[in-house]
């Protein structure tokens, strides 16, 4: 039986993806908790929800498995039992700041009154405090929260399901997120993977757990061939987080190199799949904005060292380091925005760069970035565009709103 996660590739055929459909949680904020919630706009729920459903159908239509988060949860929580559908409520409730108390009591309450697919879906979109029957007597919530109007925060981003874990191999990382906004989301996966019949007890490797304080996030995490990944350096992944999963690589699987890439550590370029992501054998997008003169970038080649170190070799030619990685005579690095630096800033904010190949040279493109998607067509690719006015708003293109499970090998 195939392993029910299968990547050892960025580009071969997509088998089967998970994404979350959008819901409540894209609109359940005001414009004043965005920042904090990593947002920038906020959605118009009908038309994400059928620029979403455009998505998932366009992976359907050319031959992809799309399984759902939130389905998953649920069947997950369920196959569990009640004891598992505590315990998960519990990690969730203390993860949301109440591990004990009066509010943790009546959050647990309400809760667990709905069937899990109703708990699961409510925790994911938000608990606002007017929904329940209680007052908080407390000090804090008194003196300091009264005026906030949540209990427990949506989590507006979960429809970017390529952060919280990412497959590698026959297993995937778990991961501790940076911001307070994204870190509850990764206990879906985990508890996806520990109890849902289609994955649980089938041999899956977690190489890295979400019981971490150094921080690594899906979006940075490039699996370049059964033998190479590049991750990056960034806002919201940690040198040392990409040390320790290295290791643990090295230790167990047959991957053998991890190509660390240092990129700006900012909200537009968040990971490195905003600027960098591969779509053929020997192509891959880049923005120019992070390449330096004559196109350089800091890389560090990672690979097993004595005495189970790990040996360093730090180079700045980002396309001859991919070469000499992947074994390339030659590869095509095609700027996004045709490297006009107006049209490269715009349609990079808008995540032109993050394209999600579903085939070797088949990608999937958000549509309103129409400069690159041409470039990319001249250079010879498939490209699918999908509609993307609202879903776009959260930061995010096709490469972030998917999670794949199995690609063929190539
Ligand atoms: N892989 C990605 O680049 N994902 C996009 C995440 C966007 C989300 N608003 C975030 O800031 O985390």
């Amino acid at each position: 039986m195939t392993s029910p996660i299968h990547v050892n590739s960025e580009i071969g055929k997509l088998k089967t993806v998970m994404l979350k459909r959008p819901d409540v949680e894209v609109e359940n904020f005001t414009p004043d908790m965005m920042e904090r919630l990593l947002f920038d706009d906020i959605p118009y729920l009908p038309i994400a929800q059928q620029e979403h459903d455009n998505f998932a159908e366009t992976l359907r239509q050319n031959g992809t498995e799309v399984l759902y988060l939130e389905k998953l949860s649920a069947e997950a929580i369920d196959a569990g039992g009640e004891e598992v559908k505590h315990a998960f409520l519990e990690q969730m409730l203390t993860e949301s700041g109440y591990a004990m108390g009066a509010t943790h009591d009546a959050l647990s309450e309400y809760l667990l009154s709905m069937s899990t697919q109703d708990m699961v879906n409510k925790i994911m979109g938000g608990v606002r405090k007017n929904e329940l029957d209680f007052i908080p007597s407390d000090l804090v919530s008194a003196a300091e929260e009264e005026s906030y109007p949540f209990f427990m925060d949506p989590m507006p981003n979960l429809y970017f399901t390529r952060d919280p874990a990412a497959s590698i191999g026959d297993g995937l990382s778990i991961n501790h997120m940076t911001f307070a906004a994204r870190q509850r989301e990764s206990l879906f996966m985990e508890t996806i993977i520990k109890y849902h019949p289609r994955f649980a007890n089938q041999g899956l490797n977690v190489w890295r757990d979400r019981n971490h304080d150094t921080r690594i996030e899906g979006g940075d995490e490039l699996v370049l061939s059964d033998h190479v990944l590049a991750i990056g350096v960034s806002q919201r992944t940690s040198a040392n987080a990409i040390e320790d999963i290295a290791r643990n690589l090295f230790k167990d699987s047959n991957f053998d190199k991890v190509i660390a890439i240092s990129i700006p550590h900012n909200h537009a370029m968040m990971h490195l799949d905003t600027v960098f992501t591969m779509i053929n054998t020997d192509q891959f997008t880049v923005h120019p904005g992070i390449l330096g003169e004559g196109g350089h970038i800091d890389t560090w080649t990672i690979t097993p060292g004595k005495n189970g170190e790990l040996s360093l070799d730090h180079r700045t030619d980002l396309k001859q380091v991919l070469k000499d990685a992947l074994g390339l005579d030659d590869l095509d690095l095609i700027p996004t925005g045709a490297g006009d630096p107006i049209i490269a800033g715009r349609e990079q904010w808008n995540d032109g760069s993050n394209t999600l190949a579903i085939a070797p040279g088949v990608v999937v493109t958000y549509n309103r970035n129409y400069v690159s998607n041409e470039l990319l067509r001249k250079h010879g690719l498939k490209v699918i565009d999908v509609l993307s006015s609202e879903l776009s708003r959260g930061r995010g293109g096709p490469r972030c709103m998917s999670m794949p499970l199995v690609r063929e090998d190539l």
